[in-house]
């Protein structure tokens, strides 16, 4: 259906797992060729945003984009920091981000320390298109005393697997994009598009 789409995302790590789950028969182009800017999330939920830049991205390249939009929501926490999880320390960057939500839970017990990745992909076919394509994706786990691993990106040193017993980090690629929040919703827009 479709062979080529703009994946409207800056985030190199996703690019590359979101590649290897669809396979070689679409080619995801980043939409960093054409455009360095990033468009602001101003949604208030994981699917606003999702849309947002989809449709962005569509507007930018012409072809039909796929956006990512997704985070770490952690229970104790309410959620946070959802879906502002790329700037939880003010834009400063992933090792910050970490260090930040380590401190917040320095004091939290193993047991109260549960969180969930959160996936939403959303497909555009077009910039103006009235009906995005949505797909959500969750995985459960645990937020880590320590970091752990260097695989993945962002959060992932600090998400315990259960099922794995191992950090997301410690998981090589093919393992994490098995079972990750965005390998569930990638299954799911596969279906949709006839690509399972
Ligand atoms: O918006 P784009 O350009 O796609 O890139 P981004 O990195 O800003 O992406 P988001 O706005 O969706 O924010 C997602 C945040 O959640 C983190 N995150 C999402 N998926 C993750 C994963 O699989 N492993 C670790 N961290 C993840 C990621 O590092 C960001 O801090
Ligand atoms: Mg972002």
């Amino acid at each position: 259906m479709f062979n080529e789409l703009v994946l409207a995302s800056h985030n190199a790590g996703k690019l590359k797992e979101l590649q290897a789950m669809l396979g070689a028969s679409v080619k995801l182009r980043s939409v960093g060729e054409f455009s360095p800017v990033e468009p602001e999330e101003t949604g208030l939920s994981f699917v606003e945003n999702a849309i947002l830049k989809a449709r962005n991205a569509a507007r930018l390249s012409g072809l039909p984009a796929l956006a990512d939009d997704s985070g770490l929501a952690v229970d104790v926490l309410g959620g946070a920091p959802g879906i502002y999880s790329a700037r939880y320390a003010d834009g400063q960057g992933d090792a910050a981000n970490n260090a930040k939500l380590l401190l917040a839970l320095k004091d939290v017990p193993e047991a109260e320390r549960g969180a969930q990745f959160v996936c939403c992909l959303a497909l555009v076919r077009h910039a103006d298109d009235p009906l995005p394509i949505l797909c959500e994706g969750l995985w459960h786990g645990r937020i880590l005393n320590e970091a752990r691993g260097a695989h993945g990106f962002g959060y992932d040193p600090l998400f315990w697997v259960p099922e794995r017993n191992c950090s997301s980090a410690e998981l090589g690629p093919v393992e994490k994009n098995q079972i990750s929040h965005r390998a569930l919703a990638m299954a799911l827009l596969k279906q949709r598009l006839g690509l399972a």
